[in-house]
């Protein structure tokens, strides 16, 4: 049987990410990608508002509060929505490389019950980049950098054009982004990527 290899294990002849010269310096912000995001939206109003910022290397980190919309079981959170804030962060690293791309695959791991008022610190690296194909790592941590691990993730996320989002978001929204002068900043700071 044959078909595209899934594997979350970069090959033998990827490469080592490298940082863009333009990169946000580490500490810095990297703000919302999208008003809307559930992950990083201020818009949103039940959505994440992960913060994220620049890290050294080809990393970022983020802090995520659970709140009470975010529950699975009673005052625990949502597996989905731990995994969004991994996806969220992992996302983040495109800022990094100035490149922009989406989560193809995303594996994630369950350490420990994370607790509604838990400020969830999140950190991804870049592992490694083959062809459009970008390895990452990201992990979850109770309370602060150092805290105890709750979940952890593996992903492969792959490089698109802008069209990606033009061409398959709903003409409502693509709009509404178009119009917003933000939003073609966001765009822009991505286009340009020797
Ligand atoms: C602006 C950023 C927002 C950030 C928010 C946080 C991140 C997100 O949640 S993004 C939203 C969720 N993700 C999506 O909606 C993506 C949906 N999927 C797609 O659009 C497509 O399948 C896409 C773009 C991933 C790949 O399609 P396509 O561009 O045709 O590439 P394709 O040729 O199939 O694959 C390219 C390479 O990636 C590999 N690949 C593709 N999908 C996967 C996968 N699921 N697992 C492992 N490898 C994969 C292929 O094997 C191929 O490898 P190789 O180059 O070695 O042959």
């Amino acid at each position: 049987m044959s078909g595209p290899t899934t594997s979350l294990t970069p090959p033998a002849d990827a490469r080592r990410p490298v940082r863009h010269p333009d990169a946000p310096a580490p500490g810095e912000l990297l703000g919302s990608h999208y008003d809307r995001c559930f992950g990083c939206g201020g818009e949103q109003p039940h959505g994440l508002h992960l913060e994220t910022r620049a890290g050294e290397g080809v990393g970022v980190t983020a802090v995520f509060t659970v709140k009470e919309a975010h529950q699975g079981a009673p005052g625990l959170a949502h597996g989905g929505v731990l995994a969004t804030a991994l996806d969220e962060t992992l996302g983040g690293l495109s800022w990094l490389l100035r490149t922009i791309a989406v989560t193809g695959r995303l594996e994630t791991d369950y350490v420990r019950p994370v607790p509604v008022g838990t400020e969830l610190h999140l950190a991804a690296e870049v592992t490694a980049v083959h062809g459009r194909k970008i390895y990452g790592t990201a992990t979850g941590r109770i309370g602060g950098p150092d805290g105890p691990v709750a979940v952890r993730a593996a992903a492969l996320f792959v490089e698109v054009k802008v069209d990606h989002f033009i061409e398959n978001g709903r003409d409502e929204e693509i709009r509404s982004a178009m119009s917003d002068p933000d939003q073609i900043k966001v765009a822009r700071a991505f286009e340009v990527n020797p």
